[in-house]
């Protein structure tokens, strides 16, 4: 498949620069900025380096990538609320051509969940977004696989960032400031860091599993969840926490038609008080009980091996 990728961070940039292991070739890439085609293919390694060199990849205006021929448009902006710009208007251009759109960014699933279903059966084009809940997780697929109709819950640990500040501040009893920090340079962070220690990245997930859950056309967005996030976590309270064999982690749970998130205590080595950056997700199934999906919830090589294999099923 020809790819366009909308966005240069932790995502769009590993989603280049593994493109071709997967045998796919990528014509355009965008940030900002700037923006690379080259609808033989790009040297992806030379505009990878230009970045890192220049801070941009190419001598065209961003837009011209959406204009690119490519047969998937890979949408690795930043998550926004409201209008969910500016991928949502990407996604559309996308669709408008009859091109598929594989998204890491949340927002146009989240924010506009009817738009952009309304616009996907306008089109010859798919929209897929696995990559959007638990990074390398097959979340979203197990659950379509599963059929929404017969799952009746999802809880879980949906944001590595707090994940990471949570069990980094209990075991090592470093300050909350010092290990957000080390979670923005690993590539997990929003560009926004406020999203994921308040709540609002896991409750962002939390709603877009509620939409593809839905069965009678209710759409779910951010003002539908109730969500509480970490920021008010004392060390303290960890250490208090600990001493009862207890931990404290960000939890978001669907269930009922409702969305909540907000910090719980859990034991210690129960699945959903993963360590560091991972994710748990559980799926309450009708008829087979529980199902555990754990692993890499953020990163940028995590989240582009689930881009990688929605662009894998387009192929199909
Ligand atoms: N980092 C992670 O672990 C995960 C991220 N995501 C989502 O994937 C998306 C990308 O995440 P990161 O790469 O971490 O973000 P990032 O902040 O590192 O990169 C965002 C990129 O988008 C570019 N950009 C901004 N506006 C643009 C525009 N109008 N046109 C073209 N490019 C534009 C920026 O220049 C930057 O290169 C976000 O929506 C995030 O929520 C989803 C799952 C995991
Ligand atoms: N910022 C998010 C990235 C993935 O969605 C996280 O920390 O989980």
């Amino acid at each position: 498949m020809r790819l366009a990728v909308m966005g240069a961070g932790a995502v769009g940039g590993s989603v280049v620069e593994l493109a071709a292991d997967y045998g796919h070739t990528v014509t355009a890439f965008s940030d900002s900025r700037s923006a690379a085609i080259d609808p033989d293919g790009l040297d992806t390694a030379a505009v990878l380096d230009r970045k890192a060199t220049d801070g941009i990849v190419g001598d065209e205006a961003p837009e011209d990538a959406l204009q690119a021929p490519y047969d998937v448009l890979v949408e690795a902006t930043p998550t926004t609320l409201g209008d969910a710009e500016p991928g949502f208007g990407h996604l559309k251009t996308a669709l408008q051509r009859d091109r598929h759109v594989v998204l890491a960014n949340k927002g146009p699933v989240a924010e506009r969940y009817a738009d952009v279903r309304e616009l996907e059966a306008e089109s010859e084009g798919t929209v897929l977004f696995e990559a959007t809940v638990g990074g390398a997780m097959p979340v979203l697929s197990t659950i379509d696989d599963f059929d929404p109709e017969h799952i009746t819950a999802v809880r879980g640990v949906l944001n590595g960032t707090a994940n990471f500040i949570l069990s980094r501040m209990a075991a090592e009893g470093l300050g909350y400031e010092h290990v957000l920090a080390e979670a923005q340079d690993l590539g997990v962070a929003e560009a926004d860091p406020t999203f994921d220690v308040d709540g609002t990245d896991a409750a962002l997930k939390g709603v877009i599993v509620a939409n593809v859950l839905a069965d009678d056309g209710r759409e779910y967005t951010l003002e539908d969840a109730e969500v509480e996030g970490i920021q008010d976590i004392a060390g303290s309270a960890l250490e208090l926490a600990q001493e009862e064999g207890r931990t404290i982690r960000l939890i978001a749970e669907v269930a009922e038609g409702e969305v909540r998130v907000g910090p719980r205590l859990v034991p210690e080595n129960a699945p959903l008080a993963p360590s560091g950056t991972r994710n748990i997700v559980q799926l309450e199934t009708e008829h087979a009980g529980r199902l555990n999906i754990s692993g890499r919830g953020a990163g940028g090589p995590e989240t582009a091996s689930a881009v990688l294999a929605d662009v894998g099923r387009l192929g199909q």
